[in-house]
């Protein structure tokens, strides 16, 4: 569908991930690309001063990387390339913003974590297959004006956080895994991987992505909205008999809707609740978002739990006690603030 020769990409919604992955683009493409991403408010204004600062883990000093920027998508041309930093529950605005960025080939790689709204695309294991969810994807703004068949899906294993405008750091070393919502391992999902590697990122193509987007929700549907509620660390969640009890009932949740739909799990729901003790003092992104005062990103993480669980027939206790909570917390956040919330 590209056209394997990446002239022109962009990075929409340059936060933690996105601006990482511009940084990562414009540094180690050598000028081989232009890299322009789509930002806003105080942020925007540092890229445009000072461009873009990534601290790696462990690093003594920012790299820096200076990119075009704009909070107007219609200033830039077309795009061979989108890459999207968005949380889910901020696609659906941006969609129109977005569209004008495509030309018949552009490929849209989508980093997200949670379920995502072209999740039945091309699912051809499933009797859902091109099912859409109003809950995602409101009158199907995204459906309609980007078109399921241009994503490539993309889960990260990078824990990165925006400390000022402009400036990220990174806590480790990360990965990301990309996958064709046909499953297939095309052309386009190649030249895009060896692009993404070139530029220095860790990249593998899963044959079965939608695997990878249930084995890493297990931790994002218990962790994060967890965190949120405690305002506790994943370490901190851990330690607590009853929180890392909470933990694993959720998994065990994930687990069984995730079953009932055709995904495979890597570990059992014991192995991923040890391999969790080991993560350490990490504030999930949920967390972070809570204490900016931002909205949750609660429905792809949580909210579709329970939605996938009525619509596979799958109790979801846990899940929906801590959607009404969190739910809650958000409405209370966006009203108040995050300090009296
Ligand atoms: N951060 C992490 O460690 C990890 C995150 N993930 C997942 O990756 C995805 C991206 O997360 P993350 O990088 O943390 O997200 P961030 O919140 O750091 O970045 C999103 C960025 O997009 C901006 N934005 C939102 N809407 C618009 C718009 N309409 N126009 C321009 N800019 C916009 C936001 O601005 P503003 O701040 O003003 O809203 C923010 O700068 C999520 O699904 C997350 O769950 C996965 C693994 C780890
Ligand atoms: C916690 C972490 C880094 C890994 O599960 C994550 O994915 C998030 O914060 O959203």
């Amino acid at each position: 569908m590209a056209s394997h020769f990446f002239k022109n990409i962009c990075i929409y919604g340059a936060g933690a991930l996105g601006g990482s992955i511009a940084a990562k683009l414009a540094t180690g493409l050598k000028g081989q690309a232009d890299v322009s991403v789509v930002a806003r408010g105080a942020h925007l204004a540092s890229i445009r001063e000072h461009g873009l600062r990534v601290w790696e883990a462990g690093a003594s000093g920012p790299v820096e990387a200076r990119v075009i920027a704009t909070d107007d998508p219609s200033e830039l041309p077309r795009q061979d390339l989108v890459i999207t930093g968005l949380k889910g529950h901020q696609l659906a605005a941006a969609a129109s913003g977005m569209a004008t960025l495509l030309h018949p080939g552009t490929r849209v790689v989508m980093i997200l974590n949670g379920i995502p709204w072209w999740y039945f695309h091309r699912d051809r294991q499933s009797s859902y297959a091109e099912t859409q969810f109003e809950e995602l994807d409101p009158g199907g703004a995204l459906w309609r004006q980007l078109g399921p068949e241009r994503v490539i899906g993309c889960v990260a294993y990078q824990g990165a956080e925006v400390i000022n405008p402009g400036e990220i750091k990174l806590s480790n070393n990360g990965r990301y895994v990309l996958g064709e919502p046909s499953d297939e391992h095309s052309t386009d999902i190649e030249a895009i991987s060896a692009l993404l590697t070139q530029a220095g990122l860790n990249i593998t193509i899963s044959p079965n992505i939608r695997n990878e987007i249930w084995n890493k929700l297990l931790g994002n549907a218990a962790f994060n909205p967890i965190s949120a509620l405690t305002r506790a660390l994943m370490s901190e969640i851990m330690v607590d008999p009853g929180l890392s009890k909470m933990v694993a009932q959720v998994m065990n949740e994930v687990k069984a809707v995730g079953e009932a739909l055709g995904a495979r799990f890597a570990l059992s729901i014991e192995e991923r609740v040890e391999q969790s003790k080991a993560i350490g003092p990490v504030r999930t992104s949920m967390l972070q978002d809570l204490l900016a005062g931002k909205s949750l990103e609660i429905t792809p993480l949580v909210g579709m739990v329970v939605s996938l669980g009525r619509l596979a027939g799958i109790a979801t206790p846990t899940s929906e006690t801590i959607l009404a909570l969190v739910t809650q917390l958000d409405r209370q956040t966006q009203l108040h603030g995050a300090t009296t919330a």
